[in-house]
């Protein structure tokens, strides 16, 4: 069939041709979006945009964007656009200008721009991913979930854990056997993550290939249908994803983590069963739609319930998996950095053995949620660590309202991403003179005050600010209590110092691990 010319060759090759040029040309169109604006950018690559060393997997996604901001700020920048292939990021290097985004126009960046599906997939449905007015509802109704006085309720069951923890570094110091860090720690981390949000008691520690934490780690290493729609999230519309009932779970590992809270609330709810712990208290929200501290699970009088501030079975078990979300390799990496940078400092080491017996005379050698607050040094050791290793080195954040850029007639669209730099603002070293030094001291009082409030953001800023902090401190805390108050902790020679770190995944991982060894104090 002959269209537009005499001959279905001369057709074919026109056709060809309007197809390439129209494609160089929205290609070109869209790549020129940061400059049209009067914005830098770094140089490019097709099809990659500034993806190109990230897809080809040479160098880790947040340490590629962190190179970015180091660009733009050399070249006396406050700001600078990348792009994800085609689609545009802005990247904020002005403190200021983070705390705008962050805190003070927070209505403007208020969505982290994840893709849920609470419908066809209702563990996608966590506080982290929701937007807009389901955010707001349910970041107010688990807010009372996450204060010092549940946390402290739930103290008993880091104590448990952490005394098989200690079990096990005992037998390591016995036998000399040198052992793999984050291995431990997440294994350990997933024992918390069962017992509190989920209900169960598990050993991973001592049995790894336990159902629950099989499927835990099937979770963080997805199959190719989970990065499809990682990837596809970023480029179409979630309303079309969510239309086409696109899910965000694997559906076996999904419906594994329903069963398993479907079972125990169950279990709960038919005995009334009291026990300390998260999903405690998503029972009570679900139930009464209040959180107290009684062990109740259901209303004590007529009319008790809430139903505009209760939530959903559906809604309940989005929230417990949050806990693995959200929780599981974030606070596992914290926990196996922290012993590194231990062992590489043994002066640091040394001075924070010495608190330890200094706090653990005065409360009897209790180990209590209050002796654990009073370790200053302990504290300032905890917030360096995250500042050189931040779980999350780049904080997305979606521009949910037009923001013009103060003091410029730039205006970042809605619906534009945006990439907070965490990363590279830990290592900026006009923020942190000899950033790859370890130095707690730079957390006291006095050093703290005189930075900015935006220069370290391990869990964020704002609103958004990570709900489970101060759960995440609480845990690394009993951890390293239970190792230091009788242990040394050294670095085998089979860890690759300095860091040479894995080219892919979410999180920064160390390549060939950390391998520790433990011995029992003498001094
Ligand atoms: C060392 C451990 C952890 C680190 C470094 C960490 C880091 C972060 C970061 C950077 C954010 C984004 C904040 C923002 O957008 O401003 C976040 C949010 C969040 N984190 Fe954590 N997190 C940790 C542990 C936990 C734990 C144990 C939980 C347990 C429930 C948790 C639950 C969440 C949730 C629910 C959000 C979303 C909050 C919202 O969007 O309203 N995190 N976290």
């Amino acid at each position: 069939m002959v269209l537009l010319t005499s001959s279905f060759l001369y057709d074919l090759v026109l056709f060809v041709v309007i197809f390439l040029t129209t494609f160089i040309l929205y290609y070109n169109y869209k790549l020129s979006y940061w400059k049209r604006r009067g914005v830098i950018t770094r140089k490019t690559v097709f099809p990659y945009g500034n993806a190109e060393k990230i897809v080809k997997q040479k160098l880790h996604f947040g340490l590629e964007w962190a190179s970015m901001y180091n660009d733009f700020k050399k070249k006396g920048q406050r700001y600078g656009g990348g792009y994800l292939f085609i689609k545009p990021v802005f990247i904020p290097c002005d403190l200021d200008l983070v705390k705008d985004i962050l805190q003070t126009n927070f209505n403007h960046f208020s969505s982290h721009g994840i893709y849920y599906n609470e419908e066809g997939d209702p563990l996608s449905g966590h506080l982290f991913a929701l937007d807009g007015e389901r955010w707001r509802n349910m970041r107010v109704k688990l807010t009372p979930t996450f204060t010092s006085g549940k946390i402290k309720m739930m103290f008993n069951i880091l104590i448990k854990c952490g005394d098989i923890f200690e079990q096990v570094i005992e037998k390591h110091s016995e036998t000399g056997e040198v052992f793999e860090i984050k291995d431990l720690t997440s294994r350990l981390t997933i024992d918390i993550i069962a017992s509190t949000a989920f209900g169960l008691v598990t050993n991973s520690i001592e049995d790894p290939g336990n159902d629950f934490a099989t499927k835990c780690t099937t979770f963080v290493a997805p199959g190719i249908q989970t990065i499809i729609t990682q990837v596809l999230q970023f480029f179409l519309p979630h309303s079309f994803l969510r239309m086409a009932n696109i899910r965000v779970n694997d559906p076996t590992v999904a419906n594994f983590f329903l069963d398993v809270i479907r079972k125990t609330v169950d279990y709960r709810e038919k005995n009334n069963v009291y026990r300390k712990d998260f999903l405690h208290l998503l029972l009570q929200l679900k139930n009464r739609g209040v959180v107290s501290d009684d062990g109740k699970i259901f209303p004590q009088n007529d009319g008790e319930k809430n139903s505009a501030t209760s939530i959903t079975f559906n809604q309940l078990a989005a929230q417990a998996f949050l806990f693995y979300f959200g929780g599981f390799d974030t606070s596992s990496n914290l926990v196996s950095y922290a012993f590194f940078e231990l062992a590489y400092n043994p002066d640091v080491q040394k001075k924070l053995q010495a608190e330890i017996k200094k706090v653990f005379e005065k409360y009897d050698g209790d180990l209590t949620y209050d002796s654990l607050n009073e370790m200053k040094y302990m504290h300032m050791a905890i917030l360096e660590t995250l500042r050189k290793y931040p779980a999350v080195p780049i904080n997305p954040r979606q521009c949910t309202k037009d923001y013009k850029i103060p003091g410029t007639n730039i205006v970042i669209e809605k619906g534009t991403t945006t990439f907070i730099p965490t990363m590279a603002i830990h290592y900026d070293p006009d923020i942190y003179p000899d950033p790859d030094k370890f130095d707690p001291e730079r957390f006291s009082d006095e050093n703290k005050a005189k930075r900015h409030p935006s220069a370290w953001l391990p869990f964020g800023l704002g609103p958004r600010e990570c709900i489970g902090l101060r759960f995440a401190l609480m845990q690394i805390k009993v951890c390293l209590v239970k190792v230091l108050k009788d242990y040394d902790v050294t670095l085998n020679e089979k860890t690759i110092v300095p860091f040479r770190f894995q080219k892919h995944g979410l999180f920064l991982v160390p390549e060939g691990g950390i391998w520790i060894n433990v011995s029992k104090q003498t001094h």
